[in-house]
């Protein structure tokens, strides 16, 4: 079992500290309840566990330098500790009877021993600091790739879940960066408890009170360390999602895409006042948990003291009644002065790799929730090259959403048809045109490719088959030719043909350095789009895939009329010699599909051709028509396109 694991999600949401009500924290806060409940044993015990992981992260990276590290740390310990066995070996005989220059004579070996393992020692810790630096951005490297692996796989529906988008963000925040701190805290750890198994040899060799009395100066003090990492982490961890909505503020605040609507809407003010809310909210808990972790460890350095104070007066009554012998005593002081370095080292250690692990641990919670949210283990192939595209009661919700998007849709589309989704607002359009791209997997139902369960066929070769023009298309930071593409591989006349089909080449005609332009105007030498010769390079990437389905999710919002009219053309015409899935609010043009579906609070309400659509006297369909219609003969009286649109 996973380390720390939540116990159960909290049915209610708690209202978040930070200034806005509409924020909700993320469900899964009792887990914080639960690290308060555990025992610092109980965390002991799990420790090693978390180390075993992280070493093995840290293995898979680099073996040799993991190797390297380990090794050369254990023996730079070792020496240390050899020197210790050797200090107290001079000590022995400087403190012995005799005259003094024999005393010294006898201690000439012991020092020359003490500068043997004080260099050899050096030597080592060099070395191992060195494998150790090596480490570090391997581990990282190794570890932030693996996060990237699994947030590109996991269905995309994840991405609409908070609570998810909580875990992810912790895993990015710190998580990943932990790894590579456990391995080198662990190494502290087994350095300091060479160390301590040197000087309690020595010391239960002195007196077997004394070894009790050592471990007793320290506890307290290392109580405190791990109790005050708790603390911290705690706080930290409850104040995700308002530490979440700080960065999310703080982006907007100062990032390009939200810069112009930032100033148009005047709301400099608003957000830095937003900031400031959550930003103190953050900085006041912090603050508290400042206060707290000085608390906790005053009392652990006050009980410390006292301890220290008991041993020192156990080791003088041990003079006094002569249970021991001075030379046996100054060797015991400058043991245990050693003995509690070791100790304190060995806690700290223990405890930073505690701390190490709780962020850790954070990053593994993350794995193991995005491997439950891979896409079905499907395995065939797909049937061949499109011949008909259906849906079975297709029923969808989004994560965290009561109503379904999709309530038992049924669609057909087959090859070479067009197909259109009209509908108003929020009525479905975009979530059925996700599932039939095979984006978003159903709740129930199914989407059928030739009759066959999309669910079972492996979803990069179907989505292959599919060129998608989205609503919401991104401006890739690459050049225009790899916008289009998508790929290293570059077919030049299927290029040019997306490019005229889409009006994109006029766009690209401008670019300062054509197709290689870099389209990302932060850096040297990238250009900027307007937003309809966005839309046209993205029309152009749905048109480039040799697609058996295009599907074109409101191509044509940022487009001219004339451009418009050209994309329109295209997509009817057998110009793409795909099957196309249109969807737009643009009704004039789905005129000329084969059918269109009209959808209205994810259900299929009409279907038909236009005409069909229109001959129903109170079809949904015929009023949202004649809305648009009615608006344009209003406007174009004078212009003799009343005739046109009526005859429509
Ligand atoms: N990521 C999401 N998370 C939760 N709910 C969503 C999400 N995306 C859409 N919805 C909801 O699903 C429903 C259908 O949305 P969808 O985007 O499919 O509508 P649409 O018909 O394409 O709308 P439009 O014409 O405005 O583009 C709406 O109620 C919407 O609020």
């Amino acid at each position: 079992m996973r380390p720390w694991r939540r116990r159960s999600p909290a049915a209610a949401a708690r209202p978040s500290a930070a200034q806005l009500p509409e924020v909700k924290a993320s469900r899964y806060s009792p887990w914080v309840e639960e690290l308060e409940s555990t025992s610092i044993w109980q965390v002991a015990a799990r420790l090693p566990a978390l180390v075993v992981t992280a070493l093995r992260w840290s293995w898979r990276a680099s073996p040799r330098d993991t190797a390297a590290t380990l090794g050369l740390n254990v023996a730079a310990g070792v020496f240390t500790a050899f020197g210790l066995i050797a200090v107290a070996g001079v000590l022995e005989s400087l403190f012995s009877a005799g005259p003094t220059p024999d005393r010294v004579r006898a201690a000439l070996p012991s020092l020359l021993l003490v500068a043997g393992a004080a260099m050899t020692r050096g030597a080592l810790a060099a070395g191992a600091g060195w494998a150790q630096s090596r480490l570090a951005p391997q581990v990282e490297r190794a570890v932030e790739l693996e996060l990237f692996r699994l947030t590109s796989h996991i269905r995309l529906e994840s991405f609409d879940d908070s609570d998810f988008a909580d875990t992810m963000y912790r895993a990015r925040d710190r998580g990943t960066r932990e790894v590579a701190r456990m391995v080198s805290h662990t190494v502290d750890v087994l350095t300091a408890l060479i160390g301590l198994v040197a000087v309690a040899g020595v010391l239960s060799v002195l007196h077997v009170l004394l070894l009790p009395l050592l471990i007793l100066t320290v506890l307290p003090d290392g109580w405190a360390a791990v109790r005050a990492a708790r603390i911290r982490y705690a706080k930290l961890r409850e104040m995700t999602t308002t530490r979440r909505r700080e960065m999310i503020i703080g982006d907007l605040l100062a990032d390009r895409s939200s810069a112009a609507e930032l100033r148009a809407h005047t709301m400099r003010p608003f957000l830095l006042e937003q900031y400031v809310a959550t930003a103190d909210h953050v900085r006041d808990a912090l603050l508290g948990v400042a206060r707290r972790q000085t608390l906790v460890r005053s009392t652990g350095d006050a009980v410390s003291g006292g301890a220290t104070a008991l041993t020192y007066t156990a080791l003088g009554g041990l003079l006094v009644t002569g249970a021991m012998p001075l030379s046996v005593a100054g060797t015991a002081v400058l043991a245990i002065r050693q003995g509690q370095t070791s100790l304190n080292q060995l806690l700290h250690s223990v405890n930073a790799c505690y701390e190490s692990g709780l962020f850790f641990n954070d990053f593994l919670e993350f794995c193991d929730q995005a491997r439950t949210r891979f896409p079905g283990p499907a395995t065939r192939s797909l049937p061949g090259a499109l011949e008909v595209l259906s849906t079975r009661e297709l029923v969808f919700s989004y994560p965290g959403t009561d109503e379904p998007a999709l309530r038992g849709v049924d669609i057909e589309i087959r090859r070479g048809e067009v197909v259109a989704l009209v509908g108003e607002n929020g009525s479905g359009k975009s979530t059925l045109a996700r599932l039939l791209s095979g984006l978003y997997t159903p709740q129930r139902g199914a989407v059928l490719w030739n009759g066959v369960d999309l669910a079972t066929v492996v979803p990069e070769e179907y989505r292959a088959r599919i060129g998608l023009i989205s609503q919401d298309y991104t401006q890739w930071p690459l050049s225009a030719r790899r916008n289009i593409t998508m790929e290293s591989a570059c077919d030049e006349p299927r290029l040019r043909r997306a490019l005229k089909l889409s009006g994109a080449d006029e766009v690209v005609a401008e670019l300062s350095h054509g197709l290689d332009t870099l389209l990302d105007k932060r850096f040297v030498d990238g250009a900027d789009l307007s937003g309809g010769q966005k839309q046209r390079i993205a029309a152009a990437r749905g048109l480039y895939r040799d697609a058996d389905l295009v599907v074109a999710d409101e191509p044509t919002a940022a487009l001219d009329a004339r451009a418009e009219q050209r994309l329109f053309d295209t997509l009817h015409s057998a110009a793409t010699g795909s099957t196309v899935l249109l969807i737009t609010h643009r009704l004039a043009s789905v005129r000329m599909a084969d059918r269109i579906y009209v959808l209205d609070h994810g259900r299929v309400i009409e279907q038909g051709t236009h005409q069909q659509l229109m001959d129903m006297p109170n079809g949904h369909y015929r009023q949202l028509f004649s809305i648009q219609a009615d608006a344009y003969l209003g406007m174009t009286d004078d212009h003799g396109v009343r005739d046109r649109v009526s005859r429509s």
